[in-house]
């Protein structure tokens, strides 16, 4: 289901890129040609170089492989993860525009219960136009929504919201369970109707002080207010995890969005996850990541930025140190991410000087 038609969702053909990490031919460019076709892509061509990958004709689009990411950061090419979809996180490095919508290449348009195609994209880009509400639960979800509001009992105070940094869209089909959860439910789809009737018409903040698992299948974000905290962090070749990548930015990015007062939102829109990558090479990639995690999402609870920390750049800094500090006790590869963080916003700033990243955004009046 797209937004109502009574709300006119711009476009933003020219303030928006959408980035694709893959290892195959973009055969799936096919079915998202109406609501793609105008935007200009970025491929991250995962793997070896050399193989040819296949984009269907009528899209403008940039190409980077593993030896254009060497070429352009040199040195600093080492904070970008090889053999895993972490690498995608180059294309949010390299874009020049506002928003970017990321999603993978086996994720195909969906259909709404009532059977219209969805997309995905104007969803997203509504959720990003229109504001967020984390200081206080909205109980009928998006107030923005047409034909939705504000309940009653909720503040006048801060009716406004506040500024939306990230929009999180969820999956028909194949839904993203972690690799034990693919063992033992082989067979589970999410599917739109009975008996599952898994499809929520709903969008919602995320309250402040919350953490979620971020997922980069379906996700769209505002790259000048939280682009640098968008690092999908070091996974696959030479690593000893992988398919963490979008937790641990999705970590990194909301606490950092409740410290600047930014809002994430998650539901509409959908997409259809076609393929379940295979749960035994998933489990070795995620293995660690499952008890680590335990470590993991209590320190990202506890995390408190200084309030010196005014743009997402100050912030990312400051939770590199709080990374080594403290999940470095864990294992020496969180000194090592650590340290790949700090190469990241180098990177960052060396590619986007002029952007300075958001200021904090009033937290909202207390009342
Ligand atoms: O080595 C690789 C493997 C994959 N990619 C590209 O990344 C995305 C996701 O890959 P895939 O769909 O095969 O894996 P899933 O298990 O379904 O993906 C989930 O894991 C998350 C963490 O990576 C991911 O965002 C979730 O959706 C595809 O576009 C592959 O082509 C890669 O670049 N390199
Ligand atoms: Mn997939």
């Amino acid at each position: 289901m797209s937004p109502p038609a009574t709300i006119v969702t711009p476009s933003l053909v020219h303030e928006l890129d959408i980035v694709i990490p893959t290892i195959r031919n973009l055969d799936f460019l096919e079915q998202w040609r109406p609501f793609f076709q105008p935007y200009h892509l970025i491929i991250i061509q995962d793997g070896d170089p050399s193989v040819k990958i296949r984009v269907p004709d009528g899209y403008d689009y940039e190409l980077h492989n593993r030896n254009d990411i060497n070429r352009i950061l040199g040195p600093k090419s080492s904070c970008i993860s090889f053999k895993d979809g972490a690498c995608r996180c180059f294309g949010f490095l390299v874009s020049k525009k506002k928003y970017i919508f990321t999603i993978d290449d086996d994720c195909f348009v969906a259909k709404d219960p009532s059977g219209h195609e969805i997309n995905a994209l104007a969803q997203h880009i509504h959720n990003l136009l229109t504001p967020a509400t984390p200081f206080f639960f909205n109980t009928l979800y998006d107030p923005y929504r047409e034909g939705a509001d504000f309940v009653r009992g909720y503040p006048f105070s801060l009716r406004e919201g506040v500024p939306t940094a990230m929009s999180h869209g969820l999956w028909l089909n194949i839904p993203d369970y972690d690799a034990p959860t693919q063992l033992v439910k082989p067979r589970e789809r999410n599917t739109r109707s009975w008996p599952a009737d898994r499809y929520v018409d709903a969008v919602m903040t995320i309250p402040k002080g919350t953490l979620f698992p971020m997922c980069a299948m379906n996700l769209a974000f505002d790259r000048e207010l939280i682009g640098p905290a968008m690092y999908f962090g070091l996974m696959g070749d030479g690593h000893p995890i992988g398919r963490y990548d979008d937790m641990w930015a999705g970590w990194c990015a909301k606490v950092t969005c409740d410290h600047l007062g930014l809002g994430v939102k998650t539901g509409l829109p959908y997409i259809s996850h076609s393929k379940a990558s295979n749960p035994f090479v998933n489990l070795k990639k995620e293995y660690k990541g499952l008890f680590w995690q335990e470590d993991m999402i209590p320190f990202f609870q506890s995390v408190t930025l200084p309030k010196e920390c005014t743009t997402a750049q100050e912030c990312y800094i400051e939770l590199s140190k709080l990374v080594k500090e403290k999940l470095g006790l864990i294992d020496p590869y969180f000194e090592k991410l650590s340290d790949a963080m700090v190469t990241w916003i180098d990177a960052w700033n060396e590619l986007n000087p002029m952007t300075d990243g958001a200021a904090m955004i009033d937290q909202g009046s207390t009342i």
